[in-house]
């Protein structure tokens, strides 16, 4: 096929949703991946839990790692409080190129600062690069294996402080099964388990909510 699916997922958004409403971006989406092609953002369904999570902690400094086609970016950073921003990672560049007229699409490029590279080369460069002391949230979206060492990361970097938020997807498909069990045995965490399914499909899957207590 000529075009690829973040692409076509693009031009869904441009074709169905209007310029500046984030909400017609999600359903724009969520309709494309329900009736025409499956695609990995988070989803409707999860997405309710993370929207819950974003409402309680109201981040002014997020980072979200994996961003894919913005999806989640969207959902995260349309609930943001003014003067906050999310910091995405993307590694995928032409994953990266669709993210950001997405964003663009739902009018929020002025909190989402979309970033490419991967987590590992960017995450020990936050403070100096960003002028980020810590974050209050931190949205896991990316290699399932990347998890726990970039959580490790974050914490010798000095970028948790008490009670900053931890939401990782997938936890159960593809799984992330190091990470989880990190996370509940470890005394730094209070970590909670979010049970839900698979986007767009009835395939287990859920987030796991973690509470760095330093
Ligand atoms: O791999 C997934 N997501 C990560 C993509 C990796 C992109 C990266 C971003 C980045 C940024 C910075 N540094 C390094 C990296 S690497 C993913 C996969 C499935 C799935 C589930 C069942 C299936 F049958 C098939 C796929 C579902 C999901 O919700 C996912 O999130
Ligand atoms: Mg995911």
């Amino acid at each position: 096929t000529r075009t690829t699916r973040p692409q076509r997922l693009l031009r869904a958004v441009q074709k169905n949703a209007t310029r500046n409403n984030p909400l017609s971006v999600i359903s724009a989406i969520d309709d494309f991946c329900r009736h025409r092609e499956w695609a990995m953002n988070v989803g409707d369904e999860k997405g309710f839990i993370l929207d819950s999570v974003v409402n309680e902690v109201s981040p002014v400094t997020a980072l979200e790692l994996g961003a894919y086609c913005g999806y989640s970016a969207v959902r995260i950073a349309r609930l943001l409080p003014p003067g906050a921003c999310l910091i995405t990672l993307e590694f995928n560049p032409d994953y990266a190129a669709i993210a950001r007229q997405v964003i663009a699409w739902a009018g929020l490029e002025d909190k989402v600062q979309l970033v490419e590279g991967a987590s590992g080369d960017w995450i020990p460069r936050m403070k100096e690069h960003f002028g980020i002391e810590t974050f209050d949230f931190v949205f896991l979206d990316h290699w399932k294996d990347s998890y726990l060492p970039d959580t490790k990361l974050l914490e010798e970097c000095g970028l948790l402080r008490k009670g900053t938020v931890l939401l990782a997807d997938n936890v159960i498909c593809p799984g992330a099964p190091d990470y989880l069990e990190y996370v509940r045995k470890s005394l730094s965490y209070e970590s909670r388990f979010f049970k839900s399914h698979l986007e767009y499909t009835k395939a287990e899957d859920g987030l796991e909510k973690s509470v760095y207590l330093s």
